[in-house]
Order: C-alpha cells, then sequence, then structure tokens
C-alpha cells in the first residue's frame, strides 16, 4: 500500500535510496531494536554460519493475515518435535491479557516451551514465564484500512458496535453513535492491533504517549510483518530465522472469496483509518521499521527470493490442491480441513486436497491445507494424547 513515506514500496525504492541508506546505516550504528542476529561479515570472508532459531513467540494479531504464519510454524513444530504452549481450548484468555497458566501443561518449575503462536492480548512479563529468554519476538501488522472491513465481516455478530449497524457504510458515517467503550466485544471495532499488541490505553492526540508505547513495542518484537507485503515478510523472516527457503512456503489461510473490486472505497479506507488512529500511528511507524530492514536485505536479493517462494508455493497448489486455489467450505468434503465459519455472512475458504496423492505427498499436503484450529488440536493430542476439542472464536 501507498503511504507517504520517504521509503515504504519497492517501487520507490530506487528514488527513496540514498535517504533509506542514511537511516539504516544510522540505525544500525546506534543498534537499533531490528539489528540482525548474525553480524555482518568483514568484506572479503564468507558470512558468519548461524543456527536455526527454533524457540519462537509468535504475536498472531487479528485479521492480518496471521493464520498462514501460524501453519507455516506448526509445521515447522511438528516435523522437529517442538513443544508449543497451547490454550487449554481455543485461545489463551483472549481479551483478557495473556497469563501463563491460561497454557495447557505449564508449571512454574517446568520445561520452557519452543513455540507460542496463538491469539493472544500480548503481556510480556507473563509471556516470559513461559518461553526461553533467548525466544525470537514478531507479530504481524495491516493497514486498518482494510482490517476494519475484514473485522466488520468477521465479527459482526460478537462486536456489539458491528452489530448494530446495518451495513459497514452505515458504521463509517457515525461510528459514535454504534460504539460504546469498553462494551464487551468492541474491541474488535477500534484500534484492535493496538489492542493485541497489549498497549496501554492513550489519550486522543496525546503523539508522547503513541511514540513511547510504540518505541516499547519495538524493544520487546524483533520483527513486525507487514500483511501488504506477505512474501517479502516471509523472506526477511526466514532470513531473520535463519531457516531453510522451503520452511516459509504456506497457502494464504482464511480468505474470502474476491469480488470484482476493492472491498472498501479510498474514501471508506480513509475514514477506518481515522476511526482506528492509534492503529494507524502503528501501522505508519512498523512499515517504515519493515522497509528499513527490506532495504539492509537488498531490494534485488529479496525480489530474487520472493520470486523463488512464489514459483514453490505455486507448484505446491498444482500438485497439491483440488482446483489448485481456494475452495469455499462446502465444497471441502473432509471436515479436518474444512475451515471455521464466523456466524453470518462471512465465508471463509479453504483447501481440498487433489485426488490420487501418494501417501507421503498427501501428509505433507494435509499439513498445508490444515486449518489452525484442527492443526492445534493435531498439536494438542500430540502433546498430551487425548481428544481435545477447539471451540469457535468469540465463542
Ligand atoms: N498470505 C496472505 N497474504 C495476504 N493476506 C492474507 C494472507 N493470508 C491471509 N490473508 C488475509 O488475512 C485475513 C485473515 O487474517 P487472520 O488469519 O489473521 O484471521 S484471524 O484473526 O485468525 O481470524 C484475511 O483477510 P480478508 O480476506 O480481508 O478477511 C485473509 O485474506
Amino acid at each position: 500500500m501507498k503511504l507517504p513515506l520517504a521509503c515504504c514500496r519497492l517501487q520507490t525504492l530506487g528514488a527513496a535510496l540514498g535517504v533509506c541508506v542514511t537511516i539504516s546505516f544510522t540505525v544500525q550504528l546506534l543498534g537499533g531494536p531490528f539489528q540482525r542476529r548474525a553480524p555482518t561479515a568483514p568484506a572479503g570472508h564468507p558470512p558468519a554460519p548461524c543456527q536455526p532459531q527454533t524457540h519462537l513467540v509468535f504475536l498472531k494479531t487479528h485479521k492480518t493475515g496471521g493464520s498462514s504464519i501460524v501453519n507455516l510454524l506448526h509445521r515447522f513444530g511438528e516435523t522437529r518435535g517442538l513443544r508449543f504452549a497451547l490454550p487449554h481450548r481455543y485461545q489463551f484468555g483472549y481479551p483478557s491479557p495473556f497469563r501463563a497458566e491460561r497454557v495447557k501443561g505449564y508449571r512454574p518449575e517446568g520445561p520452557p516451551f519452543d513455540i507460542i503462536c496463538h491469539h493472544m492480548r500480548f503481556n510480556l512479563t507473563e509471556v516470559q514465564k513461559v518461553m526461553p529468554n533467548d525466544s525470537f519476538y514478531f507479530s504481524i501488522v495491516r493497514d486498518p484500512g482494510t482490517l476494519g472491513e475484514s473485522a466488520f465481516a468477521y465479527y459482526r455478530a460478537v462486536a456489539p458496535a458491528f452489530r448494530r449497524a446495518p451495513s459497514l457504510a452505515a458504521f463509517l458515517a457515525a461510528p459514535g453513535h454504534f460504539y460504546e467503550a469498553g462494551a464487551r466485544g468492541n474491541h474488535y471495532a477500534r484500534n484492535l492491533q493496538w489492542f493485541d499488541f497489549g498497549l496501554p490505553v492513550v489519550r486522543d492526540g496525546d503523539s508522547v504517549a503513541v511514540a513511547a508505547a510504540l518505541a516499547g513495542l519495538e524493544r520487546d518484537f524483533a520483527l513486525v510483518l507487514l500483511a501488504e507485503r506477505f512474501d517479502e515478510s516471509l523472506v526477511l523472516l526466514r532470513e531473520a530465522l535463519c531457516w531453510p527457503e522451503e520452511a516459509v512456503v504456506a497457502f494464504a489461510h482464511n480468505g474470502r472469496p474476491t469480488g470484482d473490486g476493492p472491498r472498501v472505497s479510498p474514501a471508506q479506507a480513509a475514514r477506518l483509518r481515522a476511526w482506528n488512529s492509534l492503529d494507524w500511528a502503528l501501522y505508519v511507524h512498523l512499515n517504515r521499521s519493515f522497509w528499513r530492514r527490506a532495504e539492509a536485505f537488498g531490494v534485488a536479493r529479496l525480489q530474487d527470493e520472493v520470486a523463488r517462494l512464489r514459483q514453490r508455493r505455486a507448484d505446491l497448489a498444482r500438485r497439491c490442491l483440488r482446483g489448485g486455489g481456494p475452495l469455499p467450505a462446502r465444497a471441502i468434503p473432509d471436515g479436518r480441513l474444512r475451515p471455521f465459519q464466523p456466524p453470518g455472512r462471512a465465508q471463509i475458504l479453504g483447501y481440498a486436497l487433489r485426488a490420487g496423492l501418494r501417501p507421503a505427498e498427501r501428509e505433507h499436503c494435509a499439513r498445508l491445507a490444515t486449518p489452525e484450529l484442527q492443526y492445534k488440536d493435531i498439536l494438542d493430542r500430540r502433546q498430551f494424547g487425548g481428544g481435545n476439542a477447539s471451540i469457535p472464536p468469540g465463542g
């Protein structure tokens, strides 16, 4: 998406390169929060080898593409026998702030977990009780100008502010008319990302408090991905984690049928950004940080790796998927692959497997296609045995 920033799009990077190089050089000199783990090798020396990171905290924010990231984390952890910090049911007591005792099997003196990646309202001190000290903290954000529409469609039944409005257009014409701060479920209706990051309540227009909150966020999170630049994000993540390229290939989960054009008009997107002003400030800030990091990685290198990633994903889609892409839930006969459908009219797409796959390939394809809830239950059974059916979001 286009932001009024010097270095926020690949296309504009050529012109902005000088500015960005200066900024990123300064950031590196000052030891900014997004320093890379592997030190840069001196000229003429091969880069220092790095160890794949297996201690991961992924803050899964809502409606930002996080389910697709969770799918690759699930697969990475499962194939390597890593321990997941799982909720007892669907999520960790959300929307209450995360607490360690919400993790199934957590004991204060017990062994730490390797990966935590399901919805929570972030709470650093409690997460630190569960996860090793050397964990890599990362998350993903999205432009509130489109996230707001996705949340409106998905959480219509659970957010009173959305439920009361006859349409998104009506809500945006006078959001204050429908919204009551603090009402149960209304965190979905305003500044949802600010809420998920567990950032403090700040008064309207208090730019000092906003800046302090965002500085704290960048101290806690080593990397924040952008939903709009999903594939570039995966490449930067792969590099930060020292993972092989194939480990970050995933299908897009939780999508909806695409219509004829964008779901929000430019005017509606602008209203959504104004209504979600804290999320917009957060997004603008993290967008800048993302592109500084992308520029440090190297634009041409990034484009090359993104192309390889897309090729791998397209090959897998051709090999694995019936119809080669996402399908509506009614066209997915296998309940283990059918995604949860929220109450209301929003349709969530999933995947069905091609007939005739050999067993090993079928297993691999099934894991790529398995929705988050069913996959969480598989991991739960692997770690704890027995059955544990998830309850749906908002339930
Ligand atoms: N790979 C990739 N690239 C870009 N966008 C993606 C991707 N994967 C998921 N999505 C979009 O993210 C939205 C779903 O987000 P989540 O998975 O976080 O939803 S949830 O909070 O877990 O319900 C949902 O957005 P909407 O379609 O606007 O609702 C998905 O289409």
